[in-house]
């Protein structure tokens, strides 16, 4: 069974590794430049009120919030999730100690050409003609081999941080998949790969912490140019700077605010797939902005590596044909490196009704 790095590195997305150090620019690059964007959200729309939901997860309603959340834009913000504060801002923490090491220091634990842990641009970077205003360090495992290069003395303790991150989002997603799946009228017991104690143990992850420092030109550049996730679901952490927008058809671009100790929850390309269509898998970027450094962390989860996903029996009809072909996470990481946002349309069998 391949395991979730080598997924990725039988799929290598190649993006150009010598990049400056954005922290010392005074100026915007013309390779940073993108064309204007500061127009293209809804803030000045009649839709201006229309935010993404907040959900509490002890709302014994739970379940059809999620549902409505999930047809509607493809994410919530979750509160009463589980996840203590403090280990929120250990995570944090341990981003912000990292991004503000000294750049050579960073480039010591540089993603390789093929791989995918450790520091660097976003992936998706190649997909673009312009460069995006981020940096990123990707773990997918244990983070103990860069950590060492990073901090030679006490390694041992980032990575303590990293691993009890680890550990309560498992717990997270467990509860997350129970829920969304029911909001879909599925039950663990009609997924094989729920595991033996139906709390999804089995799924693979990645962990991206993501720094988006101050830009001189903030209209003009991108933080995180617009994706899907290729996951079942992501959850992220964002600090207390706002710059997470997501797209809603027919609204246009709309930030999230940051919730203290909230949860961003994106339903991804793999939960599409497994809805039938019903979830979109929800378009985001990230702006950025002059004041202060932005930082985020994003637990991007998926299922087994072997494990096919297709539309699920249950949202399959006479009258509901399944929109896509059975992939799994390793395939679709394949197609999402080729095709980047096509990628769903490439695995899609008709068009919707
Ligand atoms: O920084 C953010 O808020 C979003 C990050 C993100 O979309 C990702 O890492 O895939
Ligand atoms: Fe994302």
């Amino acid at each position: 069974m391949p395991s979730l790095s080598e997924a990725y590195r039988s799929h290598p997305v190649h993006v150009q590794h010598k990049h400056p150090d954005l922290n010392s620019l005074q100026e915007l690059p013309e390779s940073y430049t993108w064309t204007h964007h500061g127009h293209d959200d809804h803030t000045n729309s009649p839709a201006s009120n229309e935010s993404v939901p907040v959900i509490d997860l002890n709302d014994p309603n739970a379940s059809k919030l999620i549902h409505h959340a999930c047809t509607t834009w493809g994410a919530y913000q979750v509160l009463n999730h589980g996840i203590p504060m403090s280990l929120l801002q250990d995570i944090q923490w341990v981003g912000e100690t990292l991004f503000s090491l000294p750049s050579h220091q960073k480039h010591k634990a540089a993603r390789s050409p093929d791989g995918v842990d450790g520091y660097g641009l976003a992936r998706i970077s190649s997909f673009f003609p312009k460069l995006m205003w981020s940096e990123g360090f990707t773990i997918v495992g244990s983070p103990l081999e860069h950590f060492r290069q990073l901090w030679p003395q006490d390694y041992d303790k980032y990575c303590d941080f990293v691993m009890q991150y680890d550990e309560a989002m498992k717990k997270l997603v467990g509860k997350l998949m129970l829920l969304m799946l029911d909001s879909l009228g599925i039950t663990k017991e009609d997924l094989k790969w729920a595991g033996s104690k139906g709390q999804f143990e089995k799924t693979c992850a990645a962990l991206q912490l993501n720094s988006y420092p101050t830009c001189p030109d903030p209209d003009r550049a991108m933080g995180l140019a617009a994706h899907t996730d290729s996951t079942l679901l992501t959850i992220l952490y964002q600090n207390n700077i706002s710059g997470l927008q997501v797209h809603r058809k027919g609204v246009g671009w709309v930030t999230v605010p940051p919730l203290s100790g909230g949860l961003v929850i994106n339903v991804g390309d793999l939960l599409h797939i497994l809805s039938n269509g019903l979830y979109p898998s929800v378009l985001h970027r990230v702006l950025v902005n002059r004041i202060q450094r932005r930082l985020s962390v994003a637990y991007l989860c998926g299922p087994p590596p072997n494990v096919e996903i297709c539309p699920h029996a249950k949202l399959v009809g006479p009258n509901k044909p399944p929109l896509y072909k059975a992939v799994t996470w390793n395939e679709y990481l394949g197609t999402k490196a080729k095709h980047f946002n096509k990628a769903l349309s490439t695995v899609r069998l008709c068009a919707p009704s």
